[in-house]
């Protein structure tokens, strides 16, 4: 099946961008996975495919849907990145000439901005805090006593690399419609134990449905440096509802104040939070298009044949 689309990129976390809004493709979770892959595919930390909504939906001023998949063929419910590169796309293909744009994700619904500057700002929402919304379980982890907020020392488990236990910081756990667990890094962000413990706290039993695993440094009250080892995806050059999870969290606990230069390896982005529960998050950051093509998408899934062993010789 070849399929036309879009390659593009937020602060350098990557994407196939596919356009559904006519019809859709039927792609199975070994195809989405198979074009992410770097080697047998296109290559993306994300799928976005973008859908037309219905009539009710549009009556209630909601644009587009788009959906969102993680190279490991996982249907996620929110991505950060992916929203300003959704908001580019559908004005570059002529779907939309709104500067301001609401789309429906898993999550929930969410409003884009174009600016001038070309930078795309997103109203992101609420954080949750609620555990089992997160969802977090607090069986498998101690609070941390003495701190204005609930951060958690994760208790021991066997990931795939063994017990990452006594490298891992305790976490602020919380959602912004996708689960995150936020460490704050006292030295370098660069020198951080991201490949280790990363895949360690993603799978950690305390998160049944895992978890996107930050790292954040604090430079000063308003400016950090971020590494996210995604949930579904690995390490990326930036997450942009991990640099948000980030910043609220560091405002939670008062280490930052309400607008913050997060600095990931990919780019930069600028996070506001009021710091008010209830009140939404806003990402300003890059979006932009890479190029256009056609892939030819396997009906039947399976990775070639191992080369044969080498035949002994007989003589
Ligand atoms: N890159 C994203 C987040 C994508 C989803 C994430 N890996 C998850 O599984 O929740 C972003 O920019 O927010």
């Amino acid at each position: 099946m070849y399929l036309p689309f879009t390659k593009m990129q937020g602060a350098g976390n990557d994407f196939v961008v596919l356009d559904e809004t006519r019809g859709t493709y039927g792609l199975t979770a070994a195809q989405y996975q198979w074009l992410a892959d770097r080697r047998f595919g296109v290559g993306a930390d994300q799928i976005l495919t973008v859908r037309a909504v219905s009539p009710q939906l549009r009556a209630q001023g909601v644009d587009f849907e788009y959906v969102i998949h993680n190279a490991d063929g996982s249907e996620v419910e929110q991505c950060g990145n992916g929203a300003r590169c959704f908001v580019r796309f559908v004005r570059e293909k002529g779907l939309t000439a709104k500067d301001s744009v609401t789309v429906k994700v898993k999550h929930g619904v969410i409003t884009l901005r174009m600016n001038a500057d070309q930078r795309v700002t997103v109203n992101m929402g609420a954080p949750v805090f609620a555990l089992p919304q997160v969802p977090f379980d607090p069986a498998f982890a101690q609070p941390v006593p003495g701190s204005s907020w609930p951060v958690w020392q994760l208790g021991a488990h066997e990931g795939a690399q063994g017990d990452a236990a006594a490298a891992a910081q305790p976490v602020a756990v919380l959602s912004m419609g996708n689960p995150h667990a936020v460490q704050f890094v006292a030295g370098d962000v660069d020198q951080a134990p991201v490949d280790t413990v990363g895949p360690w706290v993603e799978s950690h039993p305390a998160f049944p449905q895992r978890v996107n695993a930050g790292f954040l440094q604090v430079l000063s009250r308003d400016s950090t440096r971020i590494r996210v080892f995604e949930r579904g995806s690995g390490e990326t050059l930036a997450c942009g509802t991990g640099a948000c999870a980030a910043v609220v969290a560091g405002i939670r606990l008062g280490l930052l104040d309400a607008r913050v230069d997060v600095q990931a390896r990919g780019g930069r982005l600028t996070i506001e939070w009021s710091g008010d529960l209830a009140a939404p998050v806003f990402m300003t950051g890059p979006a932009e298009t890479v190029f256009h093509g056609e892939v030819n998408v396997p009906d039947a899934l399976g990775r070639p044949a191992a080369a044969p062993a080498p035949v002994a010789d007989e003589a």
